[in-house]
């Protein structure tokens, strides 16, 4: 009884001894993957923020949540894979390699002789696999971006009634996505029923010559069995290796996707260089002999020798028609993009010496046309603007940008949460809240790019009484496209082709009878045209 009962016990420690290694190696191991995820993800997303505007001009959105999202993925899941089954099977292959050597050097050392040629072939096929791989990978990030696109623009699809033309669009790339995981998966097929195919071989060989050895006493029957078991270990490890090389293929396709972007330098730093102390801050900006074509453009120049002076505290408004370069000014003072030649200068400091963080995030305030808010509270979308401001910075901001009004008679007040870019609240509401945003860092300069175009007479009365508000004391630099609102400026800038053309106030622009009288009288035309339309 006793006898029996010994091995009963060795079995049961065997098998808790082998239940606690496989819990600590499937917990380590999930641990491990996800460590190596998140800190992708983390890097990659830094990387990303950080890079120069231009990056973004080229990339796609969705494209760029692909590779934090599928690409990260596919590389963890590759990784485990590899490091679980992949260790075992090569443990198992060098383990059951030795034996074989023990058991008969030479018949080991002949099939030696095959594996440099497996391994080119192997080698060579990998790399078309690769390419393929990344193909693939490349198409599911345009599919997701078109994808992307079309749902977070869903308002105008929808008013295009454009949903079906979307829909198609969408099954295209969806379809030459399938197409290329589906090469994909014929060039992985053929690689590993050629890895099948030569396993079988090996155990053929070695048949055939086991038998030459006995016949010659060599080695013994029970030598050539022993040689059988240990080279079909090898086979299953080998053939589990192959299986796993697909894998492995999609994994390196998807990080070298994921680290193309981390090890990508931005040509602007984001932080670091000279900060004007506040009060010493004066707030004059100079354009020198600026010349400068977008990254993405360069053949199109689209302001050349271009000098303008914004002195301090005063209003100066830039008007001239769509696309000669108003938006522009507006960007290059933001540092957005770098000039090709020239300088801009604030107090006499080259911008490009500036900390760029303190220039956008405390010297310069910049309100667009069309202003993005955040999905969350109204409250923490001015406080975007200075984080780690209180509650009643936040209100006497919105005070300031006539919003507070209106956000006390939301049913929430200033918790209400906007929805995504804002959609639940109006065009002069969302306005007036980015204006509280900016207005909250208190900045010296402030940047006005259209900031009323896009809004009905009655709100854009109101959002400009809010600018009037805030303007006073800061030199600002107006980007107009309704020339009614800059009439009080205290210079008008005419642009034409990304040169200045006319400068003076509106009375003085106006008997000049030139440019800006024109513009003028169109805008006068097309105002009583609609007018006359209802
Ligand atoms: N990110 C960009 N990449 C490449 N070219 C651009 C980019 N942004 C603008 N452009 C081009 O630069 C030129 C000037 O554009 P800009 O936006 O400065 O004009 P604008 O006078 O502000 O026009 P609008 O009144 O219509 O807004 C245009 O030809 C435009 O197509």
């Amino acid at each position: 009884m006793e006898q029996v009962k010994l091995p009963v016990f060795r079995l049961i420690n065997m098998y808790i001894a082998q239940a606690c290694f496989t819990f600590i190696y499937i917990y380590l191991l999930s641990c491990i993957g996800e460590k190596v995820a998140t800190q992708l993800k983390q890097e990659l997303f830094e990387s990303i923020m950080k890079q120069d505007i231009a990056f973004f001009d080229q990339q796609r959105t969705g494209e760029l949540v692909n590779r934090l999202t599928s690409d990260v993925q596919d590389f963890k899941s590759a990784f485990k894979l590899c490091i679980s089954q992949g260790l075992r099977s090569i443990m198992q292959i060098i383990g059951c390699g030795t034996s074989l050597f023990l058991i008969s050097p030479q018949m080991t050392l002949t099939m030696l002789l095959i594996v440099p040629t497996v391994i080119v072939t192997g080698t060579l096929l990998g790399s078309l696999l690769r390419k393929l791989s990344r193909d693939a990978q490349a198409q599911a990030a345009k599919t997701t971006s078109i994808g992307e696109e079309a749902i977070s623009n869903i308002r105008t699809v929808r008013a295009f009634a454009m949903e079906n033309e979307e829909c198609e669009l969408f099954c295209q790339q969806l379809e030459e996505a399938s197409r290329l995981n589906q090469r994909l998966g014929f060039g992985i097929g053929l690689f590993q029923a050629g890895t099948n195919l030569f396993l079988n071989g090996m155990v053929l060989a070695t048949l055939y010559m086991g038998g030459y050895l006995v016949s010659n006493n060599q080695v013994s029957p029970g030598d050539i069995m022993s040689f059988l078991v240990a080279t079909q270990t090898i086979q299953r490890s080998l053939t589990q290796l192959s299986l796993l090389f697909g894998q492995m293929v999609k994994g390196l396709g998807a990080g070298a996707r994921v680290f193309e972007f981390i090890n990508l330098e931005s040509s602007m730093p984001i932080k670091g260089g000279k900060k004007i102390p506040y009060h010493s801050l004066v707030g004059d900006v100079t354009f020198n002999n600026v010349t400068f074509a977008y990254p993405t453009r360069p053949q199109q120049v689209v302001l050349k020798n271009f000098n303008l002076y914004l002195p301090a505290g005063k209003t100066v408004a830039i008007v001239g028609s769509s696309g000669n370069g108003k938006s522009t000014v507006a960007a290059l003072v933001e540092r957005f993009y770098d000039v090709d030649e020239g300088s801009i200068t604030i107090d006499g400091v080259d911008i490009r010496e500036l900390d760029p963080s303190w220039l956008r995030g405390n010297c310069i305030g910049f309100i667009n046309q069309e202003p993005v808010l955040f999905a969350t509270s109204i409250m923490e979308n001015i406080r975007y603007g200075k984080p780690g401001a209180s509650d009643n910075e936040v209100i006497e901001a919105a005070k300031l940008a006539n919003a507070d009004e209106f956000i006390k008679s939301f049913p929430e007040g200033y918790s209400t949460v906007v929805g995504e870019r804002g959609v639940t609240v109006s065009g002069g509401q969302k306005q007036r809240i980015a204006i509280a945003r900016a207005l909250l860092k208190n900045p010296r300069i402030l940047i006005l790019d259209e900031a009323t175009s896009a809004l009905d007479a009655e709100s854009e009365t109101i959002v400009q009484n809010s600018l009037d508000n805030v303007s006073r004391g800061r030199t600002v630099l107006v980007i107009a496209h309704r020339l009614s609102t800059v009439q009080n400026a205290d210079m008008i800038v005419v642009l034409h082709n990304g040169v200045i053309v006319e400068m003076g106030t509106h009375d003085s622009l106006k008997a000049q009878r030139g440019l800006y009288w024109n513009l003028i009288r169109q805008q006068e035309v097309s105002e009583n045209i609609s007018r006359a339309l209802g």
